[in-house]
């Protein structure tokens, strides 16, 4: 069972009743799965035609599941060389560094905040304490 199927054959098959999907650059026949699927069917009709690795991975699916998924395969994918690259190699470094990323620039803009915000009370501290003893003389 080792059929090669190219990138525009698999996307013919994006219907309820004729679902493949690209996992790993193989080519899964989900059609007869979609109805039992615990996530849902509309997760599986949304990658319908495509590849669903990034979509499959970043739930986290269990061993039972990818057992399920041996049981679908059709084929393998022939990628062209127009067609979108494999999702597998980006998906996880890209999410953990966006987050930490963002974490770290908030801990950045924390700070500033803090900084400029230290030096404008203690400023106008002074020009407080300046006006006072200005005050007391008159
Ligand atoms: C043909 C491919 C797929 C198969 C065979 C499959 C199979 C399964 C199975 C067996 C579960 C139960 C939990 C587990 O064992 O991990 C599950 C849960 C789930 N799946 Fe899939 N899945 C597929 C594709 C997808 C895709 C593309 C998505 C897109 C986001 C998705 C989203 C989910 C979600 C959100 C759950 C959790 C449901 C819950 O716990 O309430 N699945 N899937």
């Amino acid at each position: 069972m080792s059929k090669e199927l190219s990138y525009s054959d698999v996307s013919e098959h994006s219907s309820k009743k004729d679902l493949y999907v690209v996992i790993h650059d193989k080519v899964y026949n989900a059609t007869s799965f979609v109805d039992e699927h615990p996530g849902g069917e509309e997760v599986l009709l949304d990658v319908g035609g495509q590849d669903a690795t990034e979509a499959f991975e970043d739930v986290g699916h269990s061993d039972e599941a990818r057992e399920i998924l041996d049981g679908l395969l059709v084929g393998t994918l022939k990628r062209g060389p127009g067609d979108p690259k494999p999702k597998t190699q980006s998906y996880p470094p890209s999410h953990s560094n966006s987050s930490q990323g963002d974490a770290a620039g908030f801990g950045i803009g924390l700070y500033a905040i803090i900084l400029v915000g230290g030096a404008l009370a203690f400023g106008a501290y002074k020009y407080l304490q300046a006006n006072q003893e200005g005050q007391v003389k008159v």
